[in-house]
C-alpha cells in the first residue's frame, strides 16, 4: 500500500501512487521534473481555488447572519502572478496589493481597479500616482504624513480617493515576532491606544479630497489560535463607534486582514474558516449591540491560508552525508545530512523564521528504514535548511526527488538570487496538465542585469 499524504499538509489532488511517486493535480512529480527540471514550485490550481471559494463562502455566509455583506481579498505578497490574479478574481476575491509591482501584476491579470487595495507602510509617490490613475478601490494609509501626501495627489487630479486608516489593536498575535504585526513596537499602522489612530482618522475626515471607507487591521501573521481575530476586531469596533460620537461619522467598512494559519507539519490543526468566520461574526454583532452602532461592512485579506497548501516544492537529491556531533548532554549522534538543488534562495522561512517543514521520498517507493534526516539546500549558509528533522527512509541517494509540502506562499514571493541561483518556475497543474505560471530563471538573465 502506498503512503497516504496528510490532507492537512498537501494540496487536496495530491496522491502517492502504486511506484511511490507523489502526483499533483493529476500530474506524478516525477513527469514535472523530467519536463521543467528541479527545484520546482508545483501550484494546485483546483485546491487553490477551492481554498479561495472557502474562505469567501465562510465568510459572507457567517456575516449574512447578523446582516453584515463581506469582501475577500486575496493577498498577492503570499503569491502573486497573473494567472493566480485572474483564479482569485474569477473566483470573487478581490486583490490586496503592497507594492507597485504586485498592482501592476493584478492590473495586468483585468482585475478592476476599484477591487483592488493597496497597502504599505512606505508607498512612493509613483505608488499613489498609480493607485490613483487605476482607481483603486482603497488606499491603505499608514502614517499621518500619508495622510496629507494622499490628499494632494487626490487634488492633484482631481478625484476623491478612497482610503482605510491601518490601525495598530495592540493585539499580539502569530507565528513568530518578526511577523506579528499589531502590537506597538513596529512599523506599520498608527496606535489606538497611542492616540494617532484616531488623530488619523480625524484629520481623513477634514480633507475632503479623501473619502474615509474603513478602518483597517491585521494582527499578524501564521496565527493558529483565533482569539486575536475576535480581540483585534472588538477593538477596532470600540474605536469606530468613538470616532462616531465625536465626528458623527459611521466608517462603513472593518478590515480585519489575514494571518489565518495553515499546517506545515504533521498533526498541526489549520485555522478553520467557518469555525473563525462564526467566531468572529458573533463578537461583530455583541460588540456593535453593545456599541449601539450598525454592523459595518467587513473584509478579509487572507493570503497564506489561499495559496500555502495549494503548493509544494520539488528538489532533486544530491550530496547524502552521515554527520557524527556531539549533543548537549554529551552524548554522540549520527545525522543525515539530504542537500537538495535549492535551499534558502527559494525558501528563506527556515532561515528567517526558524519555520519548521515536512518532506517526502517523492520518486519512489521504499521499504527501508527510517533514518532522522536534515534537508539542506546548496547555499554558502550553515543556517540554510530546508527541513529541520524529518525521518526519510535510509536508502535515499543522489537523483532521488524530494517533495516538501505547504510552501505555496512565501516561497517564490521571498525567493532571492543568493549565490548567483536562477530562481525556480513556478508549476500549474490541473486534471493531468501542467502550465508554467512563472518560467525558470536563467543564468543569462541574470548575467543580463549585470552590466560589467
Ligand atoms: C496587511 C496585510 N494583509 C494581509 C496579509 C496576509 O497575511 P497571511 O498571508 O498571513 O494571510 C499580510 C501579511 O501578513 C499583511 O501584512
Ligand atoms: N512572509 C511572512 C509573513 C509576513 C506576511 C506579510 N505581512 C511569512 O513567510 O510567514
Amino acid at each position: 500500500m502506498p503512503p497516504v499524504l496528510d490532507p492537512a499538509l498537501w494540496p487536496s489532488t495530491a496522491l502517492v501512487d502504486e511506484a511511490g511517486v507523489v502526483a499533483v493535480g493529476g500530474v506524478p512529480v516525477t513527469d514535472l521534473v523530467a519536463e521543467h527540471g528541479s527545484p520546482l514550485y508545483v501550484l494546485d490550481e483546483a485546491d487553490l481555488r477551492s481554498r479561495a471559494r472557502a474562505y469567501r463562502e465562510a465568510f459572507v455566509a457567517a456575516f449574512a447572519e447578523i446582516g453584515a455583506e463581506v469582501d475577500v481579498y486575496y493577498a498577492g505578497k503570499a503569491f502573486l502572478s497573473v494567472a493566480v490574479a485572474r483564479w482569485m478574481h474569477e473566483e470573487g476575491l478581490r486583490i490586496d496589493t503592497a507594492t507597485g509591482g504586485e498592482l501592476a501584476v493584478a492590473l495586468r491579470a483585468g482585475v478592476p481597479g476599484a477591487e483592488i487595495g493597496l497597502h504599505g507602510n512606505n508607498k512612493s509617490d509613483e505608488e499613489l500616482e498609480r493607485a490613483l490613475a487605476a482607481g483603486v478601490g482603497r488606499i491603505v494609509l499608514d502614517s499621518l504624513e500619508e495622510v496629507v501626501r494622499v490628499a494632494a495627489a487626490a487634488r492633484a487630479r482631481g478625484v476623491r480617493a478612497p482610503v482605510m486608516v491601518r490601525v495598530t489593536t495592540g493585539v499580539h498575535a502569530g507565528g513568530h515576532e518578526y511577523i506579528s504585526t499589531a502590537h506597538e513596537d513596529q512599523k506599520f499602522g498608527l496606535s489606538i491606544a497611542g492616540g494617532q489612530a484616531e488623530r488619523a482618522l480625524h484629520a481623513v475626515l477634514q480633507h475632503p479630497e479623501l473619502e474615509l471607507v474603513g478602518i483597517h487591521s491585521h494582527i499578524g501573521s501564521q496565527i493558529l489560535d483565533p482569539a486575536g481575530f475576535e480581540e483585534a476586531a472588538r477593538r477596532i469596533l470600540e474605536l469606530r463607534a468613538t470616532l462616531a460620537t465625536t465626528t458623527g461619522h459611521l466608517v462603513p467598512e472593518v478590515d480585519l486582514g489575514g494571518g489565518y494559519g495553515i499546517a506545515y507539519l504533521p498533526g498541526e490543526v489549520p485555522i478553520d474558516p467557518q469555525q473563525v468566520a462564526r467566531d468572529v461574526a458573533r463578537t461583530v454583532a455583541a460588540v456593535c449591540r453593545t456599541q449601539g452602532t450598525s454592523v459595518p461592512r467587513i473584509s478579509i485579506e487572507p493570503g497564506r491560508a489561499v495559496v500555502g497548501p495549494a503548493g509544494i516544492t520539488v528538489y532533486t537529491v544530491g550530496t547524502v552525508k552521515p554527520v557524527t556531533f556531539t549533543d548537549e548532554d554529551e552524548s554522540p549522534r549520527t545525522r543525515t545530512y539530504v542537500s537538495v538543488d535549492g535551499g534558502m534562495s527559494d525558501n528563506l522561512r527556515p532561515a528567517l523564521y526558524g519555520a519548521r517543514y515536512h518532506a517526502v521520498l517523492a520518486s519512489r517507493g521504499s521499504v527501508a528504514d527510517a533514518v532522522t534526516s536534515r534537508v539542506v539546500g546548496k547555499h554558502c549558509e550553515s543556517g540554510d535548511v530546508v527541513v529541520h528533522e524529518v525521518e526519510l527512509p535510509v536508502d535515499i541517494a543522489r537523483g532521488d526527488l524530494l517533495a516538501v509540502p505547504a510552501t505555496g506562499a512565501y516561497g517564490r514571493s521571498m525567493a532571492s538570487n543568493y549565490n548567483m541561483v536562477p530562481r525556480p518556475p513556478v508549476v500549474a497543474v490541473r486534471d493531468g496538465d501542467a502550465r508554467v505560471l512563472v518560467r525558470r530563471e536563467t543564468e543569462d538573465d541574470l548575467l543580463a542585469l549585470d552590466l560589467g
